[in-house]
């Protein structure tokens, strides 16, 4: 099987990193591609970024469904799962968010999870998204580690930081399992988990291998109802390459 793992910024050395991580865990025989949008923020760290990834996002999709080699599932490998519902509409194939998927693989491991993300203004978010996926009740505080994105790869204290900021989460909510909050994190996920004594999910993994499993299952996503495909219509200006 082949599933497009899409790093919904515009940063290479991300989308690299992300496909390592959901390498780590493919069966084999499953193929991980790793996608960078031709359009977008170097990083999504506010509503603004968010909205601006979705476009590319979708041209990504729809790039690799018109392909010779579709993809079998996407993976959205952004915290915020941006678009994940509009990509549901194009998308003839499961798509999965790592919000999403960590959440739900999270609640399996105890009563209550915390999440850590990234800057404090993603907090609201990542709250909106506990709420939407049925898990107000399993997720027990949003924390964030103040690091910007672009900064988790290059910041030397990193690790530290976010071993701490997900030790004090888990004390101060009583948690059973940490959540972390960005894609870029997917690398620290092992060692935070030896380091505070706690499971500590990487969205990328989980979604990784919940998306293997659909694919597996060969469950296709209903086609009619609210994720049918969008009804054909003309998109103006730059958009005009995804309308008819
Ligand atoms: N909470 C976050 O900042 N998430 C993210 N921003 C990105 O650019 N990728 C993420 O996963």
């Amino acid at each position: 099987m082949l599933l497009s793992v899409i790093n919904p910024n515009t940063t290479v050395a991300m989308t690299d990193q992300i496909a390592a991580a959901a390498r780590s865990v493919a069966a084999p025989g499953t193929d991980i591609v790793g996608v960078t949008p031709t359009m977008g923020p170097a990083s999504i760290e506010s509503h603004y970024d968010e909205a601006l990834a979705v476009p590319g996002l979708l041209e990504a999709i729809i790039r690799s469904q018109r392909s010779e080699n579709p993809a079998d599932g996407h993976l959205v490998a952004c915290f915020g799962d941006p678009g994940l519902d509009a990509a549901r509409e194009i998308a003839p194939v499961p798509v999965i968010g790592i919000a999403e998927a960590a959440m739900h693989t999270a609640s399996l491991l105890g009563r209550g999870f915390s999440v850590v993300t990234t800057l404090g203004r993603t907090i609201g978010r990542a709250e909106e998204l506990v709420d939407r996926y049925g898990m107000t009740k399993r997720c027990r505080g949003v924390h964030a580690c103040e690091i910007p994105v672009l900064e988790l790869e290059t910041n030397p204290d990193t690790a530290a930081i976010l071993i701490e900021a997900c030790r004090t989460a888990a004390e101060e909510d009583g948690s059973d399992a940490i959540v972390l909050g960005c894609a870029g994190m997917a690398d620290l996920a092992h060692l935070i988990g030896q380091k505070i004594g706690i499971p500590v999910i990487d969205g990328v993994a989980a979604g990784t291998l919940l998306l293997q499993s659909l694919v597996t299952m060969q469950v296709t996503p209903a086609s009619s109802g609210e994720l049918a495909p969008p009804p054909p219509k003309r998109y103006s200006g730059i958009l005009a390459q995804f309308g008819e």
